[in-house]
C-alpha cells in the first residue's frame, strides 16, 4: 500500500517528495480455528493491514494497493460487486470506533442487526430471536441484554461490553468465516480487555473461525490466548507465524526474549524506533531494518507463497469434511418496506427515549419563549408595537431555525458513522433510512417549537385569535423541519461534528441576512437574489407577518407623520401584500423537500468507497 505525496509536499520537496510505503511486502496467512494478533508500535500499519484484509481500505486518489487477497481459495481483492457481496458474507470487520444508537438496549441493537441480515421473507421471528440469544450467550453479554447501550449523556454498558456488542452485531444472523477486529482492547481496563480477547478466542476455537485482531501491548494472560503473531514495524512484517515459534526466531537474531518479561511488550519495544536522541534513533532504526530484512530473507527462502497455498488447500479440504465449520450464508437485504419499518422502529426508540436530549431541548425552548415573552410582554396595538411585532416574529423565526439546525448538526454526524458502517455491509438503502428517520422525528421534533409558540404567543399578546395561533405554530414547526433538512444536507458532507457545527451556522447566517427584515432583496446584486428565494427565515417571517398583521387595526399616535393604522399597510411596506400564510408554507415545503433530496443525493454520493487491490 503506497501513499503518493500531496501537491504541497511535491512543491516543497521537489524530487525528494517520495511515495510513502504504508504496507511493504507484507505476506502471510491467517488460519481457521486460530487467533492471530497483529502487533507493532503506533503507526506501524496494523490498521492498514486489517483494512486491507477486510478489503475496506478507504478509497483515495493518493493510495495504491497491490497484492493478492484470498479467502479460502477465492481471490477477493478486486472491489467488484460480486466480491463485495462475498466479502460482506464471509468477513466480519469490527472497527476501532464503536458507536451505537444509545437509547436501544443490547438486545434491541442485536435484533435490529439480525433483522438487517435475516429478512422476514426467509426467516421467522423465532429464528431471529434464537440467533440473538445465541450471540448474546456466545459473547458473554446476556446479563446486560436489557440494559441501554448508553453514551456520554446516558450511563449504559461498559466499554468492554460495548466491544463485545460490536462483535456480536457483526456475527448475528450471519456466518462469517473470518473475523477482523481493530484494537478490540483499546481504552479498556485489564479485566475488560481479558474478557474481550476471551470472546475472540472462543470464536476461533469453538466456531473454527479465522480471527485476526490488532492489539497494543497486551498483558501476559492475553498473550497466552493468541495462537499466531504478525509483528509489524514501519509497514513491514518482522515476524509472522506461531507465537510459540517467535522466541526461537528472535533468539536466532540475537534478541532472546527474557524469561521474566512480557513477550508482547518486549517485541513491540524491540521493533520501535527510539527518537529520544540521534544516536538512539540511528541504532533503533538499524535494528528494525535488520529484523525486517531477516524476515524478508527467510520469507523468500522458505517460499512463503507456497506455504500460504498449502494452508489454503488444507483449509479448503477441512471445510469439505468439517461440518462444524461455519458456512458463509448468502445474506439478502430485506425489502424496501421491511427496511423502512425496521429503521422506523429503531429511530423512534432512539428519539422517544432520549430523555437527556429532550429535556435540554425543552428547557432551551422554554427559556427562549420566556425571555422573548418577557421582552415583548403584552405589546398592545400602539404604533410602536409594530416594530416590536416585526422584531419578535423575526427572532422567533431565527430561534426555531437555529435550535433545529444545531440539534441536527450534532446528532446526525455521529449517526452517520453508524449508517456508513451498516451501509458498508450493504444492510439497507438510503431512501428507507431517511424516510424512517423523518417519520420517527416528526412528532418529537414538532413538540419543541409548539411548546415555544404556546408560551411566547400569549405572553407577547400576538393576534388574539385561535386560528392565527394555530397558523403561527404550524409555520414555526414547518420552519423547524426545513432547518433540520438543511442540517442533514450540511452534515452529509461534513467530515466531523466540529466541521458540521462550523458550516451549518455559516449557511444559516446567509438565510438570516435574507430573512426579509435586514435587507430588501431588490437592492442586492443579482447574483445574491436566489438566496432570498430559498431563505427559510424569509418564508417563515413572511408567513408569520401575514398571519399576524392581516386584519389588525393599530391605534393612532396623534403625530403628524408615519402612522400605519392598518396591518395591511405594514404588509405593503414589507412587500408581502397579495400573499398568504399558505403561500409561505408552500415555499417552505419546497425548500425542505429540496434539502431532503439533496441529503439523499449526498448520502448516496458519499457512500463509503474502498480501494481496489491491484494484482
Ligand atoms: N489514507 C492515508 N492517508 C495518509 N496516511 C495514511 C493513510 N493510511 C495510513 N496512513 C499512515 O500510515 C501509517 C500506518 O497507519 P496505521 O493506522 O495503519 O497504523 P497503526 O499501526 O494502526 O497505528 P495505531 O496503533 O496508532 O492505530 C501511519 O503513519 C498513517 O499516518
Amino acid at each position: 500500500m503506497t501513499l503518493q505525496p500531496t501537491k504541497k509536499e511535491k512543491k516543497k520537496l521537489g524530487a525528494d517528495a517520495k511515495p510513502k510505503r504504508i504496507l511493504d511486502g507484507v505476506s502471510g496467512a491467517a488460519k481457521p480455528g486460530r487467533l492471530l494478533a497483529i502487533m507493532g508500535p503506533s503507526g506501524s500499519g496494523k490498521t492498514s493491514l486489517l483494512n486491507a484484509l477486510a478489503a475496506q481500505v478507504p478509497r483515495s486518489k493518493r493510495l495504491t494497493l497491490s497484492g493478492t487477497l484470498r479467502h479460502d481459495d477465492v481471490s477477493v481483492g478486486q472491489d467488484t460487486r460480486r466480491n463485495r457481496k462475498r466479502l460482506n458474507d464471509a468477513v466480519a470487520y469490527v472497527q476501532q470506533q464503536d458507536v451505537f444508537y444509545s437509547q436501544l438496549t443490547v438486545r434491541e441493537t442485536l435484533e435490529t442487526a439480525a433483522a438487517m441480515r435475516m429478512p422476514t421473507s426467509k426467516y421467522t421471528q423465532s429464528q431471529r430471536s434464537e440467533a440473538v440469544d445465541d450471540v448474546l450467550r456466545a459473547m458473554g453479554i446476556a446479563h446486560v441484554a436489557s440494559s441501554k447501550v448508553g453514551d456520554v449523556k446516558t450511563r449504559g454498558i461498559s466499554g468492554g461490553e460495548k466491544k463485545r456488542l460490536a462483535l456480536a452485531c457483526e456475527l448475528v444472523g450471519g456466518s462469517p468465516h473470518v473475523v477482523c477486529c481493530d484494537e478490540p482492547t483499546s481504552g479498556l481496563d485489564a479485566f475488560q480487555a481479558q474478557r474481550v480477547v476471551e470472546s475472540l478466542k472462543k470464536l476461533a476455537s469453538d466456531a473454527r473461525r479465522t480471527v485476526v485482531c490488532s492489539i497494543h501491548q497486551p498483558r501476559g494472560s492475553i498473550v497466552a490466548m493468541f495462537d499466531d503473531l504478525c509483528l509489524m514495524a514501519n509497514g513491514r512484517c518482522v515476524y509472522q507465524g506461531a507465537w510459540t515459534d517467535a522466541p526461537e526466531w528472535f533468539e536466532r537474531l540475537g534478541h532472546p526474549i527474557p524469561t521474566n518479561a512480557n513477550p508482547a511488550e518486549f517485541l513491540v519495544d524491540l521493533v520501535s524506533v527510539d527518537t529520544s536522541s540521534d544516536a538512539k534513533q540511528k541504532e533503533s532504526e538499524a535494528r528494525v531494518e535488520a529484523l525486517a530484512a531477516a524476515w524478508e530473507k527467510r520469507g523468500r527462502s522458505a517460499d512463503v507463497d507456497a506455504d500460504v497455498d498449502a494452508d489454503v488447500a488444507e483449509h479448503a479440504a477441512e471445510q469439505k469434511t468439517d461440518e462444524s465449520a461455519p458456512a458463509a450464508s448468502a445474506n439478502r437485504r430485506a425489502g424496501l418496506a421491511a427496511q423502512f419499518f425496521m429503521l422506523l422502529k429503531r429511530s423512534w426508540r432512539q428519539v422517544r427515549r432520549d430523555g437527556a436530549t429532550n429535556k435540554i431541548r425543552l428547557s432551551t425552548s422554554m427559556n427562549s419563549a420566556l425571555v422573548f415573552g418577557s421582552i415583548f410582554w403584552r405589546m398592545g396595538l400602539t404604533q410602536t408595537s409594530i416594530q416590536d411585532r416585526l422584531g419578535l416574529l423575526q427572532v422567533s423565526a431565527i430561534n426555531a431555525a437555529m435550535a433545529a439546525l444545531m440539534k441536527t448538526l450534532t446528532a446526525f454526524t455521529s449517526e452517520k458513522v453508524i449508517v456508513n458502517r451498516e451501509r458498508a455491509s450493504g444492510s439497507y438503502g438510503m431512501l428507507p433510512y431517511l424516510a424512517a428517520k423523518l417519520c420517527a422525528e416528526l412528532p418529537v421534533g414538532a413538540f419543541f417549537p409548539l411548546a415555544f409558540g404556546a408560551v411566547v404567543y400569549p405572553m407577547a399578546g400576538l393576534h388574539p385569535r385561535a386560528d392565527r395561533f394555530a397558523k403561527f405554530a404550524g409555520l414555526i414547526v414547518l420552519e423547524s423541519f426545513t432547518s433540520s433538512a438543511i442540517g442533514l444536507a450540511v452534515s452529509s458532507v461534513a467530515p466531523s461534528t466540529e466541521a458540521a457545527v462550523a458550516m451549518g451556522p455559516a449557511v444559516m447566517v446567509l438565510f438570516i441576512v435574507f430573512g426579509g427584515y435586514y435587507v430588501n432583496a431588490d437592492n442586492v446584486p443579482m447574483c445574491f437574489r436566489w438566496i432570498n428565494k430559498c431563505s427559510l427565515i424569509k418564508w417563515a417571517f413572511q408567513g408569520l407577518c401575514v398571519n399576524e398583521f392581516a386584519g389588525l387595526e393599530f391605534e393612532k399616535s396623534g403625530k403628524k407623520y408615519g402612522d400605519q393604522s392598518d396591518g395591511g399597510v405594514v404588509l405593503e411596506r414589507l412587500g408581502f401584500v397579495g400573499t398568504s400564510a399558505g403561500d409561505a408554507a408552500r415555499e417552505q415545503v419546497n425548500v425542505a423537500s429540496f434539502c431532503y433530496l439533496l441529503t439523499l443525493y449526498l448520502l448516496e454520493k458519499n457512500a463509503p468507497k474502498f480501494q481496489s487491490m491491484e494484482p
